[in-house]
């Protein structure tokens, strides 16, 4: 299939491109477009030929099969690739950047020093770590920027990613913490609720009504903390009548060590960041 030509035509200090844009990357980039942002002004790389061309048909931005092309074209660079690629993807890219160049990492782990060892030393580094709610516009994302970036580009970085969602900007000792709240987050919340599910069948309701019911418990809570004025705290003990139903139903959930169950899962999470950044460096030095 011929793909677009790529657009000569934006300006290029108004061009992104998202160097692998598949979940996360190809999440943000469809959120961009659904959001109003002029298609041609976004170029993707992925590995897969075919995954880049189906982008370009469906969201109109533009693929490039080379990296190196793709980040000469753009002034904004958004890494999109797995954190164990993405230094070496930087290695790559490196000859094409320099001072007018920013770069977002999407990447677990990884800090904005060690992206930085392998860029030219006046490329901007920002790090971001964003959630899988930005493909429906409510999305999270945490902000820093390195010791290059400018405050300038902390603010475009977050009216970049408000485009899918909220972002805020954090200090970068607090990305590790973050990743292990609202990066991983939904996955937890998806896992609470597939339980809740088989349990609703268990109690013998029929599957479909058992996701119905969870989801919508879901979304009509989440509405309640986000938009109602009564702490997380005053909304749970609204639900638990003294001596009845939810009040049996959390003492369970207190004796299975729900709250040590998600300590521990959050300080699991935040370790394995950590981890995910020695390894790039580990796999980058062999
Ligand atoms: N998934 C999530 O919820 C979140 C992910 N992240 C971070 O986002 C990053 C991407 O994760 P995720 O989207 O889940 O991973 P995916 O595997 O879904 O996407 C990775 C993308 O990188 C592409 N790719 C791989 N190698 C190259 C290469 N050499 N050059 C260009 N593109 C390449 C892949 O191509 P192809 O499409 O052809 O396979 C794919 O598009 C990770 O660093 C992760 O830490 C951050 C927050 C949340
Ligand atoms: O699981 C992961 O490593 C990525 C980062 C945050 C969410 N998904």
């Amino acid at each position: 299939m011929a793909l677009p030509t790529p657009a000569a035509s934006v300006d290029r200090v108004h061009r992104l491109a998202f160097l692998g844009a598949g979940t996360m990357g190809g999440t943000i980039v469809a959120g961009l477009v659904r959001a109003g942002r002029d298609a041609a002004s976004i170029a993707v790389t992925t590995h897969t030929p075919a995954h880049r061309e189906k982008l370009a048909t469906e969201l109109g931005v533009q693929a490039f099969a080379d990296n190196r092309q793709a980040a000469a074209w753009a002034s904004t660079i958004v890494i999109g690739v797995k954190p164990a690629d993405a230094l070496a993807l930087l290695d790559e890219i490196s000859p094409e950047l320099g001072p007018d160049n920013v770069v977002i990492s999407l990447c677990a782990g990884l800090s904005t020093d060690l992206l930085s060892a392998h860029l030219p030393p006046a490329v901007h580094v920002v790090r971001v770590m964003p959630n899988m709610p930005a493909s429906v516009g409510a999305g999270m994302a945490g902000v820093s920027g390195g010791r290059t970036a400018t405050e300038h580009d902390v603010q475009a970085a977050i009216t970049l990613m408000s485009a899918v969602g909220r972002a805020v900007a954090i200090p970068e000792k607090l990305q590790d913490p973050l990743t292990a709240i609202s990066g991983s987050g939904p996955a937890y919340v998806f896992a609470f609720v597939e339980a809740l599910i088989e349990a609703g069948v268990t109690q013998g309701l029929p599957r479909g009504l058992a996701t119905e019911l969870a989801t919508q418990t879901l979304l009509g809570s989440a509405r309640l903390l986000d938009e109602g004025n009564d702490s997380v705290t005053q909304l749970r003990e609204a639900v638990t009548s003294p001596g009845g139903t939810t009040a049996a139903a959390l003492r369970e959930l207190d004796d299975h060590g729900l709250r040590s169950a998600v300590q521990d899962a959050v300080e699991a999470c935040a370790r394995r960041s950590a981890e995910l950044a020695a390894a790039a460096e580990q796999a980058d030095a062999r």
